[in-house]
């Protein structure tokens, strides 16, 4: 486990018979004996009783650190003019004071500090979050289907799932959003609606935000600028923060019915594929979607058809 040294990087080790020695040869030593490069380990001052030495690090593996004294030391004595005497010692303080511990307390730290890692990743993995998205579902206009839906989904699933309410459809607002869900420790973040091509929808951009390398297949594409869409199709996305999964899913029920047969597949409480789930789920709404009324206008390049608003609202 990576722990940041919070500034406090000094190393005083007492006991040390210096006689003409070389003081790189010596940072050296101990750069060794801690796994870092030679360059960052400096050697700051030399006392009368001890020398001090500055770790040019910002964090270190706590397996770096944690019960290295005896290693550091030993690694010392070789140094030429350089005698450890039987009382030497390190003395740091911080995250570094761990240099301190013996071996058996150290290796304890280090089993009982990845246990809790773990724990703490599983318990994250299994919380999950969904919100809905748009003026419509946030004003009543229309009952909000898909949260209950995929919440009872999740349930099954064995996930520990909230409802993180009904966003507007602005990217600022859903980014903030998903990042609020992510640092409250949700491993799974799902989202419906605004994934079309309209000047409203944001989902994904929110996503692309957080992690660029998101995984966002098209589902249709048409022309861009052509009728009321701004870009080019519509599309799907699933991205990661660190452990935590966000998926973008499409406003219609019927296709979050749809996706829930990859999402069952995939969405287990473990780590995610997002780019295997993303195509899969892309997959389903391209078949779903290719038999549909509406797909032959939007897939209209002459822009001559204006087919309202809300067309694409029925599922005829
Ligand atoms: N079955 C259909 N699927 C799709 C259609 C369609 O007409 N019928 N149109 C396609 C196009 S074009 C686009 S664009 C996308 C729209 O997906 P969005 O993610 O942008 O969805 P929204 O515009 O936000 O909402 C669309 C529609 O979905 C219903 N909706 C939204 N949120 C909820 C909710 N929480 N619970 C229930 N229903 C919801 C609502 O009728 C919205 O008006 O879709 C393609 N697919
Ligand atoms: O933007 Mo859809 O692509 O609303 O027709």
């Amino acid at each position: 486990m990576q722990l940041n040294l919070l500034e406090k990087t000094e190393l005083r080790i007492f006991g040390l018979v210096l006689d003409n020695t070389n003081l790189s040869l010596a940072a050296e030593k101990v750069a060794e004996a801690l796994a870092i490069p030679p360059a960052s380990v400096l050697v700051v001052d030399v006392r009368p009783d001890h020398i001090c030495l500055d770790i040019l690090e910002k964090s270190l593996d706590m397996s770096q650190i944690a019960g290295k004294e005896q290693a550091i030391l030993a690694k010392l004595a070789t140094v030429p003019g350089l005698t450890v005497t039987a009382d030497a010692y390190v003395d740091s303080s911080g995250i570094m004071g761990l240099i301190a511990f013996d071996e058996q307390q150290a290796s304890e730290l280090i089993a009982r500090t990845e246990q809790l890692a773990t724990e703490i990743e599983q318990a994250v993995l299994r919380r999950a979050i969904v919100f809905a998205t748009g003026f419509e579902v946030k004003e009543r206009m229309i009952e909000d289907t898909n949260s209950p839906y995929l919440m009872r989904f999740l349930t099954e699933q064995g996930y520990n799932v909230e409802f993180g309410g009904i966003l507007d459809d602005d990217a600022v607002v859903i980014k903030r959003k998903i990042e609020d869900a992510i640092d409250r420790g949700f491993g799974l973040i799902i989202t419906t609606g605004g994934v079309g091509a309209e000047d409203k929808d944001f989902s994904v951009e929110a996503t692309t935000a957080i992690d660029p390398a998101a995984a966002t297949p098209w589902i249709v594409k048409f022309q861009q600028g052509s009728g009321r869409h701004v870009k080019a199709g519509v599309r799907i996305g699933v991205g990661q923060c660190g452990i935590a999964t966000i998926i973008n899913l499409p406003g219609p029920h019927d296709e979050v019915v749809a996706s829930s047969a990859v999402l069952r597949r995939y969405c287990r409480t473990g780590r995610i594929d997002k780019v295997a789930l993303a195509e899969e789920i892309a997959q389903i709404l391209r078949q779903k979607l290719s038999g549909k009324h509406w797909q032959h206008h939007t897939h209209q390049t002459s822009g001559e058809e204006d087919h309202g608003k809300n067309h694409h609202r029925t599922t005829s």
